[in-house]
């Protein structure tokens, strides 16, 4: 690898780039830049064209990339490897012929050997031009050393030009960790540090405080025990007065077992001859769990009261919500009038209003963790496909309770997917997932939440509503996973 030349060495560490206008995808880039970081990210551009559509994490699947933008390039450790950290407008056509895009966060390694070890779908290719010249490109959250530099830059609390790392209070960070990159499926990236850390990389990039640092940060001031410490996090300024979150750096639970794996086990004993444990007693507390969490953020994060407008509102959003779900998967067409008429009837059974606050806003057993010293609630970044004005809107509580109340159904039809009809099998997990629910439901009424057999309007409108998304959800990222919420709407429909 061609060593970086002392222009680049002594460069700021940031090349704000302005926004340049929507064109190809070679030859779109930086209005202003420094010296090396532009000539590097013009030579990177080709290879990241190529690569990000092939990323689980990348949202613009199926549609066409009309132009990549880079909006900030900051080189975070030069020499060999080095390590540049890219926010990246991706634009799309619309259908009205306007620019449309996300924002990407990319960590891009370069090493002139390539990089040993790293799996090859980390790996964009190699540059043939610029000053890397030859050099690979990867993604650098594969590789522990320049991973391991990312936790010094949150330890130490650096600056580079718009990138501004932070500690919290009393947090004493160590600096010598590799990091090594998660295997979970997740809709971002993690880097975990021996047993005590874990970063986790945003990858699509929304302007403002990321909702999971915002609440994380609230619940972890407030000395809530039920989510993994906030340590620390890191953030841009962009182009904006409120810097965009792009890191969050908690403490890693190295003993926790993930609720959707335990629920899995649990439900598929009702298949073999494995005696089958008894999870109600986890439902109960992780119940239990979810109405303290509700209860820390009624206390720290702003509450409010829907009025019968408002309330009616609520309502409105679930149909529309509806309607451009069945604009995306033609068979919920025929629940649609049924579906409304539960929605009519939750503004109906509220004449006086709700009172609503902030929530998880996407809880499912994936996002809780079972540690030996009871549940812990991950990932507070709400539901992906909804715009972060609307993720960060105070909700009735009973939201993430329905959420969780679909999981166990979830896990349920998980267990007869793919085998042949078995009704007695089919009762079976159908009698698991009744019981877990009402489990969960006790758990969370006994921790101080609202009683959801209370508000059966509002229930069975929320459940609708997060069917509803699962169905899009599920036809875009898992088309084999889309009978499940498509029997859920069924049985909900048929129960209006
Ligand atoms: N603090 C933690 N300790 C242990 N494992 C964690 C922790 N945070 C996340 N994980 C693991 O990483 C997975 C993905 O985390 P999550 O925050 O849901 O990421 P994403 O928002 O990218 O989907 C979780 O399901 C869990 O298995
Ligand atoms: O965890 P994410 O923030 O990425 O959430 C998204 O993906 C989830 C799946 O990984 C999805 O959850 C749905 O599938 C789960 C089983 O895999 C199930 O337990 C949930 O109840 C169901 O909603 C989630 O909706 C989506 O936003």
């Amino acid at each position: 690898m061609s060593e970086p030349s002392r222009s680049q060495a002594h460069v700021q560490p940031d090349a704000p780039a302005g926004t340049a206008a929507p064109a190809g995808l070679r030859g779109t880039g930086p209005r202003r830049t420094a010296l090396g970081v532009s000539e590097l990210v013009q030579a990177a551009l080709p290879l990241i064209a190529e690569w990000l559509p092939t990323q689980r994490w990348y949202a613009g699947k199926g549609r066409p990339i009309t132009g990549l933008v880079p909006v900030v390039g900051t080189p975070l450790q030069v020499g060999d490897p080095a390590l540049l950290h890219l926010l990246l407008r991706v634009e799309h056509a619309t259908t009205a012929g306007l620019p449309h895009g996300d924002t990407y966060q990319l960590l891009l390694g370069i090493r002139s050997q390539g990089p040993s070890g790293i799996e090859p779908g980390a790996v964009l290719g190699r540059l043939s031009q610029g000053p890397y010249d030859g050099a690979t490109l990867y993604d650098a959250v594969h590789d522990p050393e320049l991973t391991g530099r990312l936790l010094e830059h949150l330890a130490t609390g650096d600056r580079f030009g718009s990138l501004s790392f932070r500690r919290t209070p009393g947090s004493g960070l160590p600096t010598n960790l590799p990091g090594r990159a998660s295997t979970a499926e997740q809709s971002n990236s993690s880097v975990i540090y021996g047993t005590s850390y874990i970063l986790k990389l945003f990858r699509r990039i929304h302007p403002g405080t990321n909702p999971d640092l915002e609440l994380s940060l609230a619940l972890s001031r407030a000395g809530s025990t039920r989510i993994p410490r906030v340590a620390a996090w890191f953030e841009s300024r962009m182009e904006r007065a409120e810097p965009a979150t792009l890191g969050l750096l908690q403490r890693y639970l190295p003993d926790a077992e993930d609720g959707w794996e335990l629920a899995l086990d649990q439900v598929g004993r009702l298949k073999g001859d494995r005696s089958p444990g008894n999870f109600a007693i986890e439902a109960h507390r992780l119940g239990r769990a979810t109405a303290e969490v509700h209860r820390v953020l009624s206390r720290s994060m702003p509450v409010a009261r829907l009025d019968r407008t408002q309330t009616g509102r609520l309502a409105t959003a679930m149909a529309d919500r509806l309607d451009s779900a069945v604009a995306a998967v033609p068979g919920l067409l025929r629940f649609r009038a049924a579906l409304r008429t539960a929605f009519q009837q939750l503004a109906d059974a509220h004449p006086d209003g709700l009172p609503v606050q902030r929530i998880h806003g996407d809880l499912h057993l994936g996002q809780a963790m079972r540690t030996p010293h009871g549940w812990v609630l991950l990932d507070f970044e709400g539901e992906p496909a909804k715009s972060v004005t609307e993720r960060r809107e105070p909700q009735p509580a009973l939201r993430d309770v329905a959420a969780m109340l679909r999981s166990f159904d979830y896990a349920a039809a998980h267990l007869l997917a793919g085998g042949p009809v078995d009704p007695e099998l089919a009762h079976l997990a159908a009698a698991w997932a009744q019981r877990n629910r009402t489990a969960f439901c006790a758990g969370y009424t006994a921790g101080g939440g609202a009683d959801p057999a209370a508000s059966p309007e509002l229930m069975r409108a929320l459940e609708i509503d997060k069917a509803v998304y699962e169905v899009v959800y599920e036809a875009r990222h898992r088309p084999s996973w889309l009978p499940i919420p498509l029997a859920a709407i069924n049985r909900l429909a048929l129960s209006v």
